[in-house]
């Protein structure tokens, strides 16, 4: 089971006092799920794409800056005059051996993972670092990590299931990130759009408590609107929300707490937070709010109330000084980069009319182009379905940086020692990243101790086709299901439907439904079985059948179970990033750094811009980044 969080005494005391909703949590914990084993993961086969029509090496930037002897001479004169006369000599000694070979050491990366976040920082660094040596290492067969697309055949054609993330959004700042990956690797003509005027766009629901109901949002009348505030049970309590201009502000020794315990105390009630944040956070991190940090998760709002005492206020002060403008979008995007990517920019006007976009091929033609374009490069390696077990700094052949000043810190000297299950002996690397979860690095070694207690929830992922086009009673995104749905409505622990036929157009060769259902997440916390394949089958079919009467056998079934898939953003996040950030410093002397979804978002964007981030680090030298900077200060 999940420990037990840490939450504010008067927070907790508040919740305690409000009426418990009618909550399948306690009685679910009692849902006997079949005994069974924990089925394989459905393997996808990622379509290589060999169409990297511009994949180039040919790039802008030097490799060398950080550890070039003119480095060492700069360190050299730093050193003398801080009066370290051993460095001075050790410095000299280095810098006249370079010049003699006159060919400096390569540096070398290890790259752990190879997921997006492990291609990406790949893709980044051979743009950056044109010279380096990079391998990657994956544990399994397959590279694209969460980016499971996957065709089936049907009869009279062939539909595209996605296991992992489907789509991704281009109008935020991270988003230009990404979009300037997609155009270096020549994928635009690839890309499929969701128009912001779909369906899909204009209509999510949540289910509670035993129909669908419309969210409001673009394209809603003001009327229908107000009158499903008024007559939906999933509503009750959105009136208390206006007391949070008068509600005290939290003391100020709070440093976070659950997204639950905040909604509580600044909306009045747990309503709010049970039945409509509940169901949008499941569709995010499948995770539970109560044990979500506020801090991390709603940062805009906790800072909002720290900052001007309530959450409307904040809201009311950022309208007026702008601060949801177009200043600070565009303060955001030059912290993105983004007037470095006037190309990616370009792309992201062509999409303005779009709310999410895809590829072709499903969102793993991005990880396949990836793999693609870095497979033509004669200086990345990939080391797949052999596991990394262990990870070490050898402090010996850094002795002569360490003594030095931190500018030192980029030398060529490899430092990091990685072990395989396979590998005769450890191979050394000039510095690495990692980009596998916070706990499977905290596995690997004992110096992240703070990363071992992070946490990350399984979601089984049943995709289903039906050749009948129109078997839904709504068209939308889909919808997603509240922790405060009555037990008896949802005993299978699903966490929402996605309407993929509706979400995505244009990937299948036959028409029909597509539908996804999500099942798990933390509700299986703890859970040391899962339902196998047929069981979730099974489950997926009963959810549709009682929420949306659909009675039909479908014509396709895929089932996967994502394990351990959603690192969860617990209370104390921050806090726990910081520290880690503190030991990797310490233990790793900066040279191991962190990026993925363990840390500083689970997006996709959020991961390709932790990538790009990482790699910028390295770029620059100096040797402090580990990733996780931005948590300190
Ligand atoms: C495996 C299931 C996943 C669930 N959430 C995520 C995955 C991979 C991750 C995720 N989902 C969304 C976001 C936000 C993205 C953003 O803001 O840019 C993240 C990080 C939103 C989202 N949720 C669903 C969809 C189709 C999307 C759009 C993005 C995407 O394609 O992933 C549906 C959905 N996801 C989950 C559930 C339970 C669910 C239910 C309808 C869990």
């Amino acid at each position: 089971m999940p420990r037990q969080l840490p939450e504010h005494a008067v927070a907790s005391l508040l919740r305690q006092c409000f009426e418990v909703p009618i909550c399948q949590a306690p009685r679910l914990r009692q849902y006997a799920l079949p005994r069974s084993s924990t089925p394989p993961v459905s393997p996808t086969a990622p379509r290589i794409q060999h169409q990297q029509k511009r994949f180039s090496t040919q790039n802008k930037a030097a490799d060398e800056t950080a550890a070039s002897p003119k480095t060492n001479l700069l360190g050299l004169s730093l050193a003398r005059r801080r009066g370290e006369s051993q460095s001075l000599v050790l410095t000299s000694q280095r810098t006249r051996s370079y010049s003699q070979e006159s060919k400096p050491p390569e540096r070398r990366f290890a790259i752990l993972g190879g997921g997006i976040t492990g291609l990406s920082s790949a893709h980044f660094l051979t743009q950056e670092l044109p010279k380096a040596k990079v391998t990657i290492y994956e544990s399994g067969d397959k590279l694209g990590g969460w980016l499971k697309s996957k065709y089936v055949d049907v009869k009279d054609g062939r539909i595209l299931f996605e296991q992992g993330p489907r789509t991704l959004r281009p109008n935020t700042p991270a988003s230009l990130v990404t979009l300037e990956m997609i155009e270096k690797l020549a994928l635009e003509d690839e890309v499929l759009l969701t128009s912001k005027d779909s369906d899909a766009a204009k209509n999510r629901f949540l289910y509670y408590p035993d129909h669908l109901v419309r969210m409001p949002g673009p394209g809603q009348d003001i009327f229908s609107m107000a009158w499903s505030m008024l007559t939906e049970p999933v509503f009750t309590g959105i009136f208390r929300v206006l007391g949070d201009l008068t509600r005290e502000r939290r003391p100020s020794n709070l440093e976070d707490e659950s997204v639950a315990s905040f909604l509580n105390r600044r909306l009045g009630g747990p309503q709010i937070g049970d039945n409509i944040v509940s169901a949008v956070l499941h569709g995010i991190y499948a995770g539970d709010i109560y044990q979500l940090s506020a801090k991390s998760i709603l940062r805009k709002l906790w800072d909002f109330e720290g900052q001007y005492g309530s959450i409307m206020e904040g809201t009311r002060v950022a309208w007026e000084t702008n601060m949801n403008s177009k200043i600070a979008q565009k303060r955001a995007e030059e912290r993105a980069g983004s007037t470095n990517m006037p190309k990616a920019r370009s792309l992201q006007d062509w999409m303005r009319g779009a709310s999410v976009y895809t590829f072709k091929e499903g969102i793993g033609q991005l990880s396949s182009a990836l793999e693609a374009s870095l497979r033509t490069n004669p200086n990345v390696e990939f080391k797949t379905g052999d596991a990394v077990t262990s990870i070490d700094y050898d402090a010996e052949s850094d002795s002569i940086s360490v003594r030095l000043s931190p500018i030192l810190y980029s030398t060529k000297a490899n430092v990091i020692k990685i072990k395989t299950a396979l590998g005769q002996s450890p191979e050394k690397y000039t510095q690495a990243i990692s980009t596998l979860s916070g706990k499977t690095l905290s596995d690997l070694t004992p110096s992240v101790p703070s990363l071992s207690s992070m946490h990350a929830v399984t979601v089984m992922v049943v995709n289903l086709y039906y050749s009948d086009p129109n078997i839904l009673p709504e068209r939308g995104f889909g919808y997603l299901i509240p922790r405060s749905i009555p037990f008896e409505q949802n005993p299978e622990c699903a966490l929402g439907v996605v309407f993929d036929s509706d979400a995505v157009q244009g990937q299948d060769t036959v028409p029909g439904t597509k539908l996804t259902v999500m099942l798990g997440g933390h509700w299986w916390d703890g859970f040391s079985s899962y339902p196998d394949e047929e069981e979730g089958a099974a489950m997926a079919k009963t959810v549709l059948h009682r929420h949306l009467k659909i009675d039909v056998e479908p014509d396709a079934v895929n089932v996967g179970l994502q394990k351990n898939c959603i690192p969860q953003y617990v209370v104390g996040h921050e806090s726990r990033m910081r520290a880690a950030n503190g030991e990797l410093l310490s233990a790793f002397k900066g040279k191991l750094k962190v990026a993925g979804n363990s840390y500083t978002g689970v997006g996709l964007n959020d991961c390709v811009m932790a990538a790009r981030d990482v790699v910028r680090g390295i770029k620059k030298g100096g040797g402090g980044g580990t990733g996780l900077e931005s948590f300190v200060g």
